[in-house]
């Protein structure tokens, strides 16, 4: 399969180096546009423009958002003869892809950084394209890890849970690492507990047929240390509704980007 990319940073650099890993797809099959060289896999090209030469089986678009008519203005011409444009672009749905990209099929999808270990999420929000695209676009994204296709704010929600949601993940880890070194554990060994603690209850939670909910009843003895402290997270719903409050947020941003990139 011959891919180009324009824009291969953060996000799209972690799907490539997955791809390549992974074998779904060989360097020597890619094509990478960025505005400066970036460290990327071995045997992929990096250029400042695209190749000459017949279009590839699939464009991934990986620039940030407001960057979109720019690379539409230099490549839309050589993108048009492509079956499938992927974008990663939040708050940039088909319609404005096709606008800037007549041509291709328009998959716009939100991925996230753990997709460079093969443990990440995409959620596709792509419901009408034909079949074989799809399974096309199921394979690629197989080895990244969970493929979710969704529409409409089921995939405004799921966008964010899965985009963002790493960031929510690290802040929350720091919080939990501060609140221990306040308390009087020195910052290495805060920072290494807090990071075991939650990669540990993150794999268990992900082989374990018990739910969150149960597992975390599995943790807290009736009357117990940790109950007193979960009667915390949980007094007024506080935790549910910080989490909502976040997801709101991100999703109320993506909406504006969403309504900018319209114009
Ligand atoms: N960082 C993340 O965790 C996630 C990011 N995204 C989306 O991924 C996109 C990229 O975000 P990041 O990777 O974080 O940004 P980034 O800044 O790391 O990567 C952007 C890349 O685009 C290239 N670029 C910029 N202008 C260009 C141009 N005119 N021609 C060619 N290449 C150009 C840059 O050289 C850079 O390598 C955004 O649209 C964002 O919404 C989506 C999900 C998660
Ligand atoms: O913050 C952003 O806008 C991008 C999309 C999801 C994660 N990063």
């Amino acid at each position: 399969m011959r891919v180009w990319m324009i824009g291969c940073g953060n996000m799209a650099g972690a799907m490539l180096t997955r791809w390549i890993e992974s074998g779904a797809v060989k360097a020597e099959a890619v094509d990478v546009v960025n505005r400066k060289d970036r460290a990327l896999p071995a045997g992929v090209r990096q250029a400042r423009a695209l190749p000459t030469g017949a279009a590839p089986d699939i464009v991934v678009l990986g620039v940030k958002p407001q960057q979109l008519d720019e690379v539409a203005g230099h490549y839309a011409d050589r993108v048009a003869g492509a079956p499938i444009l992927l974008s990663i672009l939040a708050g940039v749905d088909a319609a404005v892809l096709t606008r800037a990209f007549p041509g291709p099929v328009p998959v716009p999808m939100m991925p996230n950084l753990p997709v460079a270990l093969g443990q990440g999420v995409c959620v596709v929000n792509a419901p009408d394209v034909p079949t074989e695209v799809r399974a096309r676009v199921d394979a690629l994204l197989a080895p990244l890890g969970d493929v979710i296709w969704a529409a409409g704010t089921v995939y405004a929600a799921a966008a964010v849970l899965a985009g963002c949601g790493p960031a929510y993940l690290f802040r929350f880890i720091d919080a939990l690492a501060r609140a221990a070194e306040a308390m009087g554990v020195a910052h290495d060994d805060a920072a290494r507990l807090a990071l075991a603690t939650v990669r540990g209850a993150a794999a268990l939670a992900a082989t374990d047929p018990r739910s969150p909910g149960a597992l975390a009843d599995a943790v807290a003895s009736p009357g117990g240390t940790t109950r007193a402290g979960l009667n915390v997270l949980d007094d007024g719903a506080a935790l549910d509704r910080l989490m909502q409050a976040t997801l709101a947020a991100s999703a109320a941003r993506a909406e504006e980007m969403a309504a900018a990139a319209r114009g």
